[in-house]
């Protein structure tokens, strides 16, 4: 088998080295390495293999991932940011085979149709791409066939379990607010809408990561010797000959993974590379390989005492994210309602894997809303919202403000949970106007980041402004549910004494049961907002949907990679992940991610004169 967490004797060249196994990387592999059984590809990943882990293939487990002991995440330390109440950030990724699809909540979320279409880049407008998004998918939802995939590795369902309590009564609340539902919220048109969300999770329940999806069934078929996968290592820089051709990768143990650290000084090891060299590490590790290479600003390799190879000022430069707020409410709803009980330790995991709990598969998200204020909503948020909205939003109807979902269970700190069951309502902002950077400090890869996540900085808050509008909405959904219990106080402003938006405890729901009283919507005073605010800069977090730190863009406009994902100033190398959207999606990423795989590996393929099958199945 050709994993190895050493570099096994002999193995000094290869054709294609990819840097960074994750979402796009292990896609990019795969379908190269299917396709032509003489290419010989090494990829390197920087975790450890995620073949059959638990908490990786069982999706309800997916929080014990971002748990810093069990090394299945990188946490990226951001700088203290005084706007966040002078807290430092913590931005979570993928940190094992498989990278953010082996981790992430498991939802199924593609971008809006005017999204690709304002990258303005031949070749990835959303007609374009949707052969690629098509191509990776095997969908079991509901919708129009004709956007769908029906033969690709990554299957997407339901999983085998939907908490339907939760699923129709936010759908009923959602029709009261004047929101229809769709049949599939994921055809890349619907909006102002909610609609049953589905997972990229097969029917039987297990998680499809792009590792056990692409990587791992040409890793166990004996047919693929070309295939080599190197984990528990990463790469430091990229090797280049005089004429600025990518040749090889510098690389080291990650020493997470030795018993004996530090590691020696002479521990570092190369690889060449004959044709390319792919770096697929993620917006947030990609541009610091190619910043220790000697790509990026002057001043920036100058500061981390780098040679500079290749002005290229954009790199590691206009950081983007989904800004997240998660509030947690009590509930009604019964043990088999809400992932609780395993969430919160009721039932240990061993017991629910054992007993083959019936929401192994769930990831507690069965309905998304993709929503916009009202005109009266907008001109209330004052004139620089409305001038912003006028010019970002009013002419692109696709284009979502808001994405919001109620997630049946609390994933929280099991210390705050109190016995009986919840809902926490989870909602961010698809288009922030904010912006951050990512910068190495040194040449190595143990040397500190420079990160500034950016997150509400922006002229006139106008992202603060879309969380506030957020939680007030989200929270006059949750309480039109018949579910509805209150708040838990501990997870929402703290609101000022005698406030009428105060936190609640009840014992029933809001209205009569024959429905005769009407739920009034809560007033906010002054004094409130600021509290909503406060909690705001207090709380809010990344959604883990970093993105746009190495940009597919003219050069002149700070991009780094041209429209066929080359580097500018080099030749033979390629980035090939999150790192090269030019602008955000209104959608979680790992869908993009993967499209992103898709579409470098039949760019490559093709500058390589390699055929891919048209059909989405891997072998
Ligand atoms: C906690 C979490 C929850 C999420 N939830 C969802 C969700 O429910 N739905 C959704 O659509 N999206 C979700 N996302 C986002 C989505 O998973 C990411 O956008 C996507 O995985 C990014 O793909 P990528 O290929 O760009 O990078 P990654 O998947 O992060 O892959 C990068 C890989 O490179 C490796 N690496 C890093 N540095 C080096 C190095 N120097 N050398 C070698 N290897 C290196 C990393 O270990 C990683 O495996 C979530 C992400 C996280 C982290």
């Amino acid at each position: 088998m050709g994993l190895y967490n050493h570099l096994p004797e002999g193995l000094n060249e290869v054709d294609i080295i990819i840097a960074g196994g994750g979402s796009a990387g292990c896609i990019v592999a795969g379908r190269l390495a299917a396709a032509d059984p003489k290419l010989s590809i090494l990829l390197i990943e920087r975790g450890a293999d995620n073949k059959n882990v638990p908490s990786i293939i069982h999706p309800v487990l997916f929080s014990q991932n971002w748990v810093p002991a069990n090394n299945r995440a990188i946490f990226y330390p951001a700088n203290k940011a005084v706007q966040l109440a002078d807290r430092a950030p913590m931005v979570v990724s993928g940190g094992t085979l498989g990278g953010g699809s082996s981790i992430n909540v498991g939802v199924y979320a593609r971008a809006q149709r005017s999204d690709y279409d304002s990258w303005e880049t031949p070749g990835w407008s959303t007609e374009e791409l949707l052969p690629y998004l098509k191509k990776l998918e095997t969908y079991h939802g509901t919708g129009d066939a004709k956007v769908h995939g029906y033969d690709g590795p990554v299957h997407v369902s339901d999983g085998g379990f939907r908490s339907k309590t939760v699923e129709d009564e936010a759908l009923r609340v959602a029709k009261v607010f004047g929101y229809p539902e769709v049949a599939d919220i994921q055809d890349f048109d619907s909006n102002n809408a909610f609609g049953r969300w589905f997972r990229t999770v097969s029917p039987q329940g297990r998680r499809q990561d792009s590792a056990h999806t692409f990587l791992h069934p040409l890793l166990e078929d004996g047919e693929h010797p070309n295939l080599h996968v190197l984990v528990e290592h990463q790469v430091s820089r990229v090797l280049f000959d005089d004429e600025k051709r990518a040749c090889g990768v510098e690389f080291i143990a990650n020493p997470l993974f030795q018993t004996i650290t530090p590691l020696p000084e002479d521990s570092k090891q190369t690889i060449r590379a004959r044709k390319l060299v792919v770096v697929s590490s993620g917006a947030c590790g990609s541009p610091s390989i190619l910043e220790r290479s000697g790509l990026g600003d002057p001043a920036v390799l100058e500061r981390a005492r780098v040679p500079l190879l290749v002005d290229l000022p954009g790199v590691g430069n206009e950081y983007e994210d989904h800004n997240l707020t998660v509030t947690p409410y009590k509930s009604s709803l019964k043990p088999d309602e809400t992932a609780d009980s395993i969430l919160l330790g009721r039932i240990t995991a061993e017991d629910a894997i054992s007993m083959n709990h019936p929401m192994l598969g769930w990831n507690m998200a069965d309905i998304l809303g993709k929503i916009r204020p009202t005109d009266a909503a907008v001109a209330a948020l004052g004139p620089e919202f409305q001038a912003a909205w006028d010019r970002d939003y009013r002419d692109k109807p696709d284009r979502p403000l808001i994405l919001t979902c109620m997630f049946g269970g609390y994933f929280g700190n099991p210390a705050f949970a109190g016995q009986g069951q919840h809902v926490c309502a989870a909602s961010f902002t698809a288009y922030p106007s904010s912006r951050g950077h990512i910068h190495i400090t040194g040449p190595d890869v143990g040397d500190k980041l420079d990160f500034d996540v950016g997150f509400l900085t922006d002229e006139h808050d106008l992202d603060l402004k879309k969380l506030v509008w957020a939680y007030k909405h989200s929270r006059e959904m949750v309480r039109r549910t018949a579910f509805y219990r209150g708040e838990m106080a501990a997870g929402h402003p703290r609101f000022p004494d005698g406030s009428r938006a105060a936190c609640v405890e009840l014992d029933a729901p809001l209205f009569a049961s024959d429905r005769s009283c009407e739920v009034r919507d809560l007033e906010y005073s002054a004094e409130d907002d600021a509290a909503i605010e406060k909690f705001m800069r207090e709380n809010m977090e990344t959604t883990w949907h970093s993105l746009g730190t190495l940009k597919m863009a003219p050069r002149e406009n700070m991009g780094v990679v041209d429209k066929d994902l080359n580097v500018y100033g080099v030749e033979r190398l390629k980035v090939v992940d999150m790192s090269i959207p030019p602008k955000n999606v209104g959608a979680n990423t790992n869908n993009t991610a993967m499209m992103i795989g898709e579409r470098g590996a039949s760019i490559i393929a093709r500058e390589l004169g390699i055929c891919l099958p048209s059909t989405g199945a891997l072998k």
